[in-house]
């Protein structure tokens, strides 16, 4: 029998908002079965970030080749380094039935609506914008200037909320994690339900 397509989920927001927290959160919990696809950029590795686990480091020649030879599920550059989903990756796990996560930047998350429309698409949001820039900065990765470019792209993309399926306050680490999984769980459910309703109509006729 055919294996039903995983869900593809993606977790977007403007930058410091939490989403890498909140997804490695979700990863530890242990209680999901969410499959996290590895982003490739060319930007240069934070203290502690390992290749292979957290990005792909390449450098901008790589990336574009793989623009190029359209390896790339969406792309997008993102204050100055290209960030991308490695497309093989997410078309195989999903054809194999696992659901795949992915976290990333809004105009990226714009791009794989255009081409999954049947996925599912979360808007993280941070409790208030001072909360926000004071998250980035207790960071302590950025440069006030790229602080300030981060603060003016995040104004626009709080813009672009309602392109969303779903927007979830993240005041909590915790909190904000629970959202997620249950509105994952809420969307299995329904699409269970269309699948089942579908299923019976087929068969009276
Ligand atoms: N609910 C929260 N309350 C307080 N601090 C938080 C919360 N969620 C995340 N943080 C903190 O905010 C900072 C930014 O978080 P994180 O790096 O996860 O954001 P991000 O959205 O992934 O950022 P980027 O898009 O730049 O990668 C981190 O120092 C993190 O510990
Ligand atoms: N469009 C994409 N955005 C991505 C991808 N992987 C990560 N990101 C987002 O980029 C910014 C900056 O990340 P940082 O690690 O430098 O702080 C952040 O919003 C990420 O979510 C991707 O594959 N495509």
């Amino acid at each position: 029998m055919k294996k039903e397509r995983g869900l593809l989920i993606v977790l977007s927001g403007p930058s410091g908002v939490g989403k890498g927290t909140v997804r490695k959160t979700i990863f530890s919990q242990n209680d999901t079965n969410f499959e996290y696809s590895i982003s490739v950029t060319t930007r240069k590795p934070r203290e502690g970030e390992v290749d292979g686990v957290d990005y792909f480091f390449k450098s901008r020649e790589e990336f574009e080749e793989m623009i190029k030879h359209d390896k790339l599920l969406e792309w997008a550059e993102y204050v100055g380094n290209y960030y991308g989903t490695p497309i093989d990756y997410v078309e195989k796990t999903l054809s194999e039935g696992k659901d795949v996560f992915l976290e990333i930047e809004v105009q990226g998350a714009i791009q794989v609506r255009k081409a999954f429309a049947e996925g599912l698409f979360i808007f993280l949001m941070p409790p208030s914008l001072s909360e926000l820039k004071s998250r980035i900065v207790t960071r302590g990765t950025e440069t006030n200037e790229l602080i300030e470019n981060r603060m003016k792209v995040a104004k626009e993309e709080i813009e672009l909320m309602d392109a969303y399926d779903y927007v979830v306050e993240n005041d909590h680490v915790e909190l904000a994690c629970e959202r997620i999984k249950a509105i994952v769980q809420a969307e299995h459910c329904r699409r269970e339900r269309i699948a089942h309703l579908y299923k019976k109509m087929l068969e009276v006729e």
